[in-house]
């Protein structure tokens, strides 16, 4: 599956403690992004023309990813010259999980409950920040095929910085503006031009998502860069996707104006939780500009990680999310249709029913939330223990609920082929994640269920086309590679620097994660050398 390659040393950077490029050790470095909390009161603007910026990497400077768009425009000049030159950052890395929802999708977009949690598959950004010179931004989706390069200075920034559009960093923005969403349309439409229109389209909407998160968070003086992102995660198939890719940007651009503090390992739980909320908050916007009309718990398990149990009753307000920090173990198959589709056209449909078939919807979307609080109930319980008569009863909640999606319509064919397999062999309880539509099915495995049908199972599975995730359930929220070096070397020796090019090619989920330096420890939990991540309070009663 992975690319061999990866593996070779051959023409990575070695980081050293006194890099001649850099200038500053890593633990220079990484004490400068610690103290880059700027959170003071009264200070209420995005704009941070002093923003320190990255070095330009030569991997960067030299990549595919035509920053050949550079002008030289003597305001720009002028205004470089104006400041004094600030210290030179490195590349970093962000990154953010998909999630399961375990119950409640759909109706949690109409108000009801929902009990969802992060998984280890991933989104990777990787941020490059180019020299004063280059006044470009490139958005390189490397998995999606979109690669395009906008001059700044082209940008709508007049209309995204009137006053009375202004948007502050820590705002709650509860919906799109439908001026901004004008200005950034013809920008976004340049994209991917020589492409089919399926493609353009998704192209368009990734663009659209990217460049209203960087005018709304950058200034005119921001710095070129270019966005790289990898990602672990299979895209429309119900794993939460889009919601990381809007997490690791809202961070990655509340990291570059420095409105973030942390994350380290010492900070206090509640400094972390604002940090979460604030790239949170525009995670949603980027979700707005993908899903039309989330309900926010995506892009919520994404920021924050580990399990929620989460309603947003009133679209105006922020969501009431309750950490379940007890989340058991589940023993989970999670299994992908690969019939991929889009979660908007999903949300789309049961609207539709809502309107045609107002009182059933509604009993049918109240009976969901009922059977999400009866699982929250029995999780949260302090007697919950996991044993066999649990789990058949928690089990029954996911056919349950399982039923439910299908009478509002969004199971597919292969879906269901899944749930008539898994009955088939009695070994558990299935029901369709996310949005549906075909997307990703999860199976809660009964624990006496015989390993020869399990391995039946898996080969029927592989022989009709469906493919089988590893992962588990409750790991970290985002988190930040700071500088994207790998801590693989002697202390003298410092790391090495996470490779631009290698990254792009990285193949496979192996190929991916080895980049980004993660490592099996054990059979739940990997390890992730040199991450760090902004992490809640552990509330220890159930
Ligand atoms: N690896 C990726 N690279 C670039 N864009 C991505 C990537 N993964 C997801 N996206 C964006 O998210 C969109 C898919 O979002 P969608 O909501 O349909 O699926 P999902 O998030 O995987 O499913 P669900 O919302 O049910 O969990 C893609 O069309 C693309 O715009
Ligand atoms: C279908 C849905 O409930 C979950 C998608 O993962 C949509 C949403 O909550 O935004």
């Amino acid at each position: 599956m992975h690319n061999g390659n990866n593996r070779k040393k051959h023409g990575s950077v070695k980081v050293t403690r006194r890099n001649s490029k850099q200038q500053l050790t890593l633990s220079e470095l990484q004490s400068r992004f610690e103290d880059q909390s700027i959170s003071k009161p009264g200070d209420e603007s995005t704009d941070s023309s002093d923003a320190s910026i990255p070095t330009p990497s030569t991997s960067a400077s030299n990549n595919s990813s035509n920053a050949n768009t550079t002008t030289t425009n003597t305001a720009r000049m002028s205004r470089a010259q104006r400041k004094a030159s600030s210290p030179m950052a490195p590349p970093f890395m962000v990154s953010a999980p998909g999630k399961v929802i375990v119950f409640g999708e759909h109706a949690v977009v109409h108000g009801k409950a929902a009990l969802a949690a992060a998984i280890s598959l991933r989104s990777y950004l990787l941020v490059t920040t180019l020299s004063k010179s280059q006044r470009t931004v490139t958005l390189n989706f490397r998995d999606i095929g979109l690669d395009h390069t906008w001059e700044i200075d082209s940008l709508p920034w007049n209309v995204f910085k009137h006053p009375t559009k202004k948007k502050m960093y820590y705002d709650l923005v509860t919906e799109l503006d439908p001026d901004l969403v004008e200005a950034v349309k013809p920008h976004a439409a340049a994209v991917s031009t020589d492409k089919p229109d399926d493609v353009r389209k998704i192209h368009r909407s990734s663009a659209a998502q990217f460049l209203y998160l960087f005018l709304s968070l950058g200034s005119p003086d921001s710095h070129g860069a270019i966005y790289t992102l990898r990602s672990t995660i299979p895209i429309s198939a119900g794993l939460g996707s889009s919601a990381s890719v809007s997490v690791c940007l809202s961070a990655a651009l509340l990291l570059q104006i420095r409105t973030l503090a942390g994350p380290h390992p010492d900070q206090p739980p509640e400094e972390a939780e604002v940090q979460i909320e604030r790239i949170n908050r525009w995670a949603f916007v980027g979700e707005l500009c993908i899903h039309g009309n989330p309900s926010g718990v995506d892009n919520t398990v994404s920021a924050g990680g580990k399990a929620v149990l989460f309603r947003r009753s009133n679209y105006s307000k922020p969501p009431s999310v309750t950490p379940l920090n007890n989340f058991p173990e589940l023993p989970l198959l999670l299994v992908n249709t690969r019939q991929s589709r889009s979660t908007a056209v999903e949300v789309a449909k049961v609207g539709r029913l809502r309107v045609t078939h107002p009182q059933v919807t509604e009993a049918m979307l109240d009976a969901i939330d009922k059977v999400t609080m009866s699982a929250n109930e029995m999780i949260t319980s302090e007697d919950f223990e996991g044993d066999n008569d649990e789990l058949e009863k928690f089990g029954a909640l996911f056919r349950i609920n399982h039923g439910l999606l299908v009478s509002l319509g969004v199971s597919h064919p292969r879906l269901e082929r899944i749930r008539e397999l898994v009955d088939h062999t009695n070994i558990g309880w299935t029901k369709l994640t996310g949005a549906g539509g075909g997307g990703c099915a999860i199976t809660l495995m009964r624990p006496d269920a015989s390993p020869q049908a399990l391995q039946e199972l898996e080969q029927t599975l592989a022989a009709e086309n469906f493919e089988r995730f590893e992962t588990t359930l409750g790991g970290d929220g985002v988190g930040v590679l700071y500088p994207a070096v790998l801590r693989n070397g002697t202390d003298e020796e410092g790391g090495e620097e996470i490779d631009q090019q290698k990254f792009e090619n990285a193949v496979g989920i192996e190929g991916i994660e080895r980049l980004v330096g993660v490592h099996a420890a054990s059979n739940t939990q990997e390890r992730r050398e040199g991450w760090k991540f902004w992490r809640k309070a552990v509330n220890l009663t159930r």
